[in-house]
């Protein structure tokens, strides 16, 4: 049974006994955003990340969910995309695409990627135009509280060093703030050319997930979750910087991750 438990600012923490069960919380929840999104307004626009993440999601093309989900009213995005080619194994796109959208009937037109056969530049430049347009349609809501969309639901892994999307510690892209979607050509994990929703993208949407296994990202998600001294909660730590201005923050993790959490070493 996972244990959970609500940081006064960080959000709600779910640290499942394994990745099995943790898997099947994951997909209900998002399964559950799906349906209440389309109730509200009539479309689901998620943002999924690369990495782990995407074989946690593969409840999802099973049933019960391949069936009760309406893919029809999907809208599909990424929170951050490396710049390769659609066919390239580094893609998060062919990630996705080989293990979740190729299964289930998301329409193609729905699907919205990254052009691959431009520079880092032009290709986040095209991005954030697409997704500006989808909201001009009002397809993509617009945020009440900030100039940015309102996603319904974005998903992040969390990599060991505490990135999230391809936001990396103490890089300059933490800093941007009038783009929603910015650019990279120097990321310190290959590949090195990348596109990245902005922080004020991030901290918009209706509901932010990050999902982080392994004992290696154990001392990141003790630094992006608990109350920390001052001089370690100054860190530019991209995990911690995710914080929903008025959206819901839920960490889903297993065990060897949470370890270091101070809730989890009370529990024990
Ligand atoms: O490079 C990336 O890494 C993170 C974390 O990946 P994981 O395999 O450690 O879960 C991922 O969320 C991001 O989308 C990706 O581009």
């Amino acid at each position: 049974m996972a244990l959970t438990w609500t940081h006064k600012d960080r959000g709600e923490i779910r640290v499942h006994e394994n990745l099995e069960e943790l898997s099947i919380d994951l997909v209900d929840y998002i399964a559950e955003i799906s349906e209440a999104s389309i109730k509200e307004h009539g479309a689901f626009c998620i943002a999924l990340s690369g990495g782990s993440l995407i074989n946690l999601m593969g409840k999802l093309v099973e049933p019960p969910f391949n069936k009760i989900v309406d893919w029809a009213k999907w809208y599909v995005f990424w929170a951050d995309e490396r710049v390769v080619g659609k066919n390239h194994d580094d893609s998060n796109y062919k990630l996705a695409k080989d293990n979740l959208l190729s299964k289930v009937n998301v329409f193609p037109r729905h699907i919205c990627s990254i052009n691959d056969t431009v520079s880092a530049e032009d290709a986040a430049t095209e991005y954030e135009f697409a997704i500006r347009q989808m909201v001009k349609t009002r397809t993509v809501t617009a945020s009440e509280n900030s100039d940015c969309p309102k996603f319904d639901l974005i998903l992040l892994g969390m990599g060991s060093d505490g990135h999230v999307a391809s936001l990396f510690p103490n890089h300059p892209a933490l800093e941007v703030k009038d783009d929603w979607v910015t650019f990279l050509t120097d990321s310190p994990k290959p590949p090195p050319e990348r596109i990245t929703f902005t922080l004020p993208v991030i901290n918009s949407a209706a509901s932010v997930v990050v999902v982080a296994t392994g004992e290696t990202k154990a001392n990141a998600v003790h630094l992006a979750i608990d109350d920390l001294p001052s001089l370690e909660s100054s860190l530019s730590l991209p995990a911690r910087m995710v914080q929903p201005s008025s959206g819901n923050l839920i960490w889903f993790m297993d065990k060897p991750a949470g370890s270091k959490l101070d809730g989890f070493k009370f529990s024990e």
